[in-house]
């Protein structure tokens, strides 16, 4: 999508602004620092009663954080003086990309600016008075707010494209998730349809009713699943190439009246069906590393996902009773293992305690490895008390289990960890950053602990 650049957008914002004559300017600063506070209450007013919105701003964590931040918003954008334009344009796309990550449709943003104006332009009618045009006012105020929200709405449709595609990303992932049984299943797919070609061979059928590749069991998964899982894979283009082949020339051949080109259909046939298990193979070989969403060493999930995750998870949670806990968990004095015991015993230990993590978890729930030796799990279906009890003995279950870093090297190693219950806020980040922040005061108060927070 060709987009005007931060560049671009700071110099038209610039013009809108010294366009308007100080005076005013600095006339709406002053009004936006006495009835700031009246704007928010308005906008937050108008939008609880629209059901719909309610849904995203009913929390009380939102409320508490967005009115002030929504004050904070209008005097930056109301600001008589702006030292750095490009600034105030990212400070726009972020709030398009929070708005993204919680799913908040664009029309209810759109309706949000149109209460705000509406309390502008009430409170410049009342009280802006000649020489001070209202009308010259409320062009700036509108031109300023419709400015924020070309971007916001920009950036949210970048990034709510990006969402998409991970999420069509994550289900093709969950689809292919058991490779071998995937590998099984398609192979003997394929072996069903041979049998049956060779059964209407054999019988003499006509060569319209003769059975395609194509339309096989296995052809409709092929062309349906797995094209789109693996696009962009080199197999995938040789494959199609096969199957076409089978289906337009090599079937004709069949019925051939000379034996011995029927042979030569058939086992060309045959060296098709076999290549093409054998890409097979090598796709879904690669589809179950690192490339599709797990760590190839712990094979736990990467951070591929944990956006999908997340949004999905805030969303059953906002429609039912249940809520999730998130848990940061991270290995103590991990460097001093690999200083002393070397990297492979480091790899070691971290293959041994995601094996931990992911024993302890139950099947909806997601555990997740971070980075280096910090992972996530979340725990789906808990409450304060069980995510507690869950996260004390997990680290107990780490501690007591003596870890193999070598060949005769016995460990003892303690994790520490942070936890978080979901508190019904829309944006995953902000419960990420209080298990994190629980992760900090866990390792801060000791290490070999939990912190709930
Ligand atoms: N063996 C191995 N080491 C890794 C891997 N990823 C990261 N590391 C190392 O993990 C170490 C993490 O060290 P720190 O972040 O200082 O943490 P720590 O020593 O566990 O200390 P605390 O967390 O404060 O208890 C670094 O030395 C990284 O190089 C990996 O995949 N394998």
């Amino acid at each position: 999508m060709r987009y005007k650049d931060k560049h671009q957008l700071a110099a038209e914002w610039q013009t809108l602004l010294e366009r308007t004559p100080k005076p005013l300017r600095q006339a709406i600063e002053t009004l936006v620092e006495h009835h700031g506070q009246n704007f928010a209450d308005h906008f937050y007013r108008v939008m609880l009663e629209d059901p719909h919105a309610s849904l995203f701003l009913s929390n009380a964590q939102v409320e508490q954080r967005l009115h002030p931040s929504m004050q904070r918003w209008l005097k930056a954008m109301f600001a008589v003086e702006h030292a750095d334009f490009e600034s105030l344009v990212e400070q726009q796309e972020k709030v398009g990309q929070v708005h993204a990550r919680i799913d908040i449709p664009v029309n209810l943003v759109l309706s949000g600016a149109r209460q705000l104006k509406q309390a502008f332009y009430e409170q410049i009618n009342a009280t802006f008075k000649s020489p001070l045009s209202p009308g010259d006012a409320s062009v700036y105020v509108s031109d300023h707010i419709d400015m924020a929200m070309e971007i916001m709405s920009h950036a949210y449709s970048v990034a709510s494209d990006r969402n998409a595609r991970t999420e069509e990303a994550y289900k093709l992932f969950s689809l292919t998730q058991n490779i071998g049984d995937e590998r099984e299943r398609q192979r003997s797919a394929l072996l069903n349809w041979e049998n049956a070609l060779m059964f209407a061979v054999a019988a003499q059928q006509d060569i319209a009713t003769l059975p395609r590749l194509s339309n096989s069991d296995f052809g409709l998964w092929y062309l349906h699943k797995a094209c789109h899982a693996f696009e962009g894979a080199p197999e995938i283009a040789t494959i199609s190439r096969h199957i076409k082949q089978v289906d337009c020339e090599w079937l004709e051949v069949l019925l051939h009246e000379d034996p011995s080109q029927r042979l030569k259909a058939l086992g060309e046939i045959r060296d098709a069906a076999r290549t093409v298990l054998m890409l097979l193979d090598d796709v879904l070989q690669r589809a179950s590393g690192l490339d599709a969403g797990r760590d190839s060493l712990t094979r736990l999930l990467n951070r591929k996902f944990l956006s999908v995750v997340l949004s999905r998870e805030i969303d059953i949670a906002r429609h039912s009773e249940h809520c999730f806990a998130l848990l940061m968990v991270d290995i103590d004095h991990f460097k001093s293992i690999n200083d002393t015991h070397g990297h492979d015993a480091g790899d070691n230990v971290l293959q041994q305690v995601a094996s931990i993590l992911d024993r302890s978890t139950r099947g909806g729930d997601y555990v997740f490895r971070m980075g280096g030796e910090e992972f996530l799990i979340v725990l789906v279906n808990t409450d304060h008390d069980g995510s507690r009890l869950f996260a004390e003995r997990l680290r107990q279950s780490v501690a007591k289990e003596p870890m193999l870093a070598g060949a005769d090297t016995l460990l003892n190693v303690t994790v520490s960890v942070g936890v978080t219950l979901h508190d019904g806020h829309p944006d995953y980040h902000h419960s990420l950053q209080r298990a994190d922040q629980a992760l900090y005061e866990a390792k801060r108060g000791g290490r070999d602990r939990v912190v709930v927070q």
